[in-house]
């Protein structure tokens, strides 16, 4: 398996000073930036829009992988995609046509995610697994940092993992929410090899950001 990637959630980040904040994840080691965007009504908490993140872009070069909780998806994706997302992950219920959301982000010359809610099955997945770079496994509900992380989660990145490797595509498959360096062995066990971590980054202040990064790691 490839090399296991962190991805700090700017959602635990102090908001009044985010520049500086993606800033030093950055330099302590992240992977990934991790941008959640939520619209009140997908999921219960408003966070941030393409403004922002366009804002927050020049700050690093590190790709920003953006995991839009919101619903109609559609009309969105030009703005996320020209604000500069890398990735764009969306969830299967956000929108009517999961392909065609797909096809569309695809086609804006980025790479394409598809995010399971807990009660949403592998199989939501499984006929547009040719078109995805990433498949996002929530362990938690979506709207919030700082939740605990939902163990029936487990069998469900073990059977991604497995339509993965059956695919012999190259697919990420991220875990987000409530990781730790408690549950990030077990994701990466039943097979993860990206994590999402928002509160686990970010808690201590900037000094403590690259020994949290390094805890979530494989022996970390
Ligand atoms: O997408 C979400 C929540 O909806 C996540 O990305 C969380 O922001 C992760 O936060 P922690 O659970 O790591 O605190
Ligand atoms: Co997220």
């Amino acid at each position: 398996m490839s090399k296991v990637q962190v991805a700090p959630s700017i959602l635990s980040a102090d908001f009044a000073r985010l520049g500086e904040e993606v800033s030093a994840i950055a330099d302590a080691g992240a992977d990934y930036i991790h941008v959640d965007v939520m619209d009140g009504h997908f999921v219960p908490n408003l966070t941030i829009g393409p403004n922002v993140v366009k804002a927050i872009r020049s700050v690093t070069d590190r790709p920003f992988d953006v995991h839009l909780m919101i619903s109609p998806i559609d009309s969105y994706i030009d703005a996320f995609v020209d604000a500069g997302a890398d990735i764009l992950t969306v969830h299967p219920e956000a929108g009517p046509h999961l392909h065609r959301t797909i096809q569309h982000i695809k086609s804006a010359g980025i790479k394409a995610g598809v995010a399971l809610n807990p009660a949403t099955p592998a199989s939501a997945v499984e006929f547009v697994l040719d078109q995805v770079d990433l498949v996002l496994v929530m362990s938690v509900n979506p709207g919030f940092g700082g939740q605990k992380f939902i163990p029936s989660q487990l069998k469900k990145i073990e059977a991604v993992r497995k339509m993965i490797d059956l695919s012999g595509r190259d697919i990420r498959l991220e875990v987000d929410g409530g990781i730790t360096p408690e549950t990030a062995p077990q994701a990466i066990e039943a097979g993860a090899d990206m994590l999402v971590a928002g509160s686990a980054v970010f808690k201590d202040g900037p000094q403590s950001y690259a020994a949290n990064i390094a805890a979530l790691r494989p022996g970390g």
